[in-house]
């Protein structure tokens, strides 16, 4: 009996792999692939969304005047600048008091364009805020020794306070192994296992919480959004993302539901749901019709599309169909300016409390 369904879960695996690839949102029955696996942790399947299709990437279409746009957008760069004045006024009081200021460390792996810009506005947010931040770069094809080398450095080195692997790393190095080599007290992104794990138990009170989630929740409550008792749908399940917004919005007591690859019918889910943040990456993933009206709407995609009319010749897609929420929500967050600033706020905000806990300031 247990050879049959061993026999029957390896075969629907190959199945599984291949129904992510050809579009899970069109699924209407639950296939094979969905019952339990023999073992209780070893599922380990890609999140493949469906291929992204041109109109994804087109703009949302206008809308005309006589329609409703009731939803107010919540800008995140302008309540992202508010919290780092008061974090520059925090660190200059601390070095008024006790002649410290705090430190921050990141590690960059590789030449990714995204991610030099993200370090860069990193140092930059860290400067104008009156953090001292050091950098490493190691290039993409370093070892494993050399990136955990740099990290035991700035793990011994009292002035840092805060230490960050940027992410993603260049597929040859063991993401697991050198994010726990992060020292628990510095790891100023939360992805410590020890972090996370602490954030998902109940009574325990882990010594981070990761930027971006946590940039979401201060959007919720900055813009007086109720979340006790609310429905609330994660889009995504990522461990930089989607998981621990999930954790955030349960400690505050959402009822939450969790959508992704292998979701059947995801706009269901979302359609019944008071707060949809949004992580998966898939640009315009999120339609109207996905969403009750009065939902508040915090997008967290970032899918850049080259466009020579932009700036840096790329411009930015959300995973929400934004024109089209904005008839249907009650909030927003935009692409760019919504969630992205708050990252590197709470980045400023980790760093700070980590160098408050070495130093016993208050
Ligand atoms: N170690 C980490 N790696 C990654 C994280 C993280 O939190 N820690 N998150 C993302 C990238 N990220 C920070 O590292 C990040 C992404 C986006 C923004 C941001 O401000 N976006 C702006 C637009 C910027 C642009 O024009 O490109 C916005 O949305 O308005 C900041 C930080 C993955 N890696």
């Amino acid at each position: 009996m247990m050879r049959n369904v061993a026999v029957a879960w390896k075969n629907s695996k190959k199945n599984a792999c291949s129904s992510a690839f050809q579009g899970i949102r069109k699924t209407t029955t639950v296939p094979p692939i969905l019952k339990s696996p023999p073992s209780l942790l070893s599922l380990d399947l890609p999140d493949v969304w469906f291929p992204i299709a041109s109109h994804q990437l087109q703009p949302p279409p206008k809308s005309s005047s006589n329609e409703r746009q009731g939803a107010v957008v919540i800008d995140g760069k302008f309540i992202a600048q508010e919290i780092r004045s008061l974090i520059a006024s925090q660190v200059s009081r601390m070095k008024e008091c006790i002649g410290k200021i705090p430190g921050l460390a990141v590690v960059l792996v590789g030449q990714r364009r995204d991610s030099q810009t993200y370090v860069r506005n990193k140092m930059k947010a860290c400067e104008e805020a009156g953090i001292k931040s050091l950098i490493t770069q190691l290039p993409c094809d370093c070892n494993e020794a050399a990136v955990l080398d740099a990290l035991s450095t700035f793990n011994q080195d009292p002035s840092i306070h805060g230490i960050l692997v940027q992410l993603p790393l260049p597929q040859h190095l063991d993401e697991e192994k050198i994010l726990n080599a992060v020292n628990l007290e510095k790891d100023v992104d939360g992805f410590h296992p020890l972090n996370m794990g602490n954030l998902a138990m109940r009574g325990r009170e882990p010594l981070f919480i990761p930027c971006t989630p946590k940039g979401c929740i201060e959007l919720l409550l900055r813009s007086g959004v109720e979340i006790v008792g609310k429905n609330a749908v994660v889009i995504g399940r990522s461990n930089i993302v989607g998981l621990p917004t999930s954790l955030l919005l349960q400690r505050h007591h959402a009822t939450v539901s969790i959508v992704h690859a292998f979701t059947p019918n995801p706009e269901q889910v979302t359609s019944e749901a008071d707060i949809v943040v949004t992580a998966s990456g898939v640009p315009n993933l999120v339609r109207g019709n996905w969403l009750k009206p009065g939902a508040v709407v915090v997008d967290v995609g970032t899918f850049p599309v080259e466009d020579p009319n932009f700036d840096h010749g790329y411009r930015l897609i959300g995973d929400v169909c934004y024109e089209e929420a904005l008839q249907v929500a009650s909030a927003v967050t935009p692409v760019p300016g919504g969630v992205g600033p708050m990252t590197i706020a709470m980045l400023l905000s980790n760093t700070l409390d980590a160098a408050k806990r070495a130093y016993h300031f208050t």
